[in-house]
């Protein structure tokens, strides 16, 4: 499901001054690997802040009318009570995302949903970055894939274990301000509330 216009300009300017005013804050994205994670940039470059408690409020309310949307769209189920896990992840000249799928498995309150919103300075410093979504079961070089340009205020929602990457992004600086910047938003569902 894309979502175009999903929090409005204001509050995606308020989410993009946010995120340039924390820089420092943000770290090298890790992968999952057991129930660890690791940086491994074969895999993926970007940084992620997952401190974005001061600006949920903003948010939150959207993101959850559209998670509440998404449940019977996309006919997910026992999905009765959740929690989300948010973070806001930049990538710069050269970031990428090979292909994954963001569902951590054998976990207590696995994740069932992925919402990812767009935001970035204008005009728009860097090229590349799209979403590749593919289809259930896809391998790496599959063409059975959606691609999704990461526009302004877009968000975009799928069921968690789709395969998907971001491809390669080229930015025009290495200014921080001049990334590419997404808010991830997973949707855990809470076990032991099966009907
Ligand atoms: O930024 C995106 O478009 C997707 C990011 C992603 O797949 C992830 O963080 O797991
Ligand atoms: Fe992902």
């Amino acid at each position: 499901m894309v979502l175009d216009d999903f929090v409005g300009d204001a509050t995606a300017q308020r989410l993009l001054e946010y995120a340039i005013a924390n820089e420092a804050v943000f770290l090298p994205s890790k992968v999952a690997l057991g129930y660890e994670g690791h940086v491994d940039e074969t895999h993926r470059v970007s940084k992620v802040n997952p401190d974005i408690e001061s600006v949920m409020p903003l948010i939150e309310p959207m993101i959850r009318k559209a998670v509440a949307d998404a449940i019977p769209r996309l006919g997910l189920v026992n999905v009765d009570s959740y929690f989300l896990e948010p973070e806001i992840a930049w990538s710069g000249d050269g970031a990428f995302f090979k292909m994954h799928a963001d569902t951590l498995r054998d976990r207590a309150n696995p994740r069932v949903l992925t919402m990812v919103l767009y935001f970035h300075k204008e005009p728009k410093a860097f090229e590349g970055g799209q979403l590749r979504l593919y289809g259930l079961g896809a391998q790496p070089g599959s063409s059975d894939y959606q691609e999704i340009e990461p526009r302004w205020d877009r968000a975009v929602i799928f069921p968690s274990w789709f395969p998907h990457e971001v491809l390669p992004v080229r930015c025009r600086s290495t200014s921080f301000e001049d990334g590419r910047f997404a808010l991830n938003c997973w949707v855990h569902r809470i076990s032991g509330n099966a009907t």
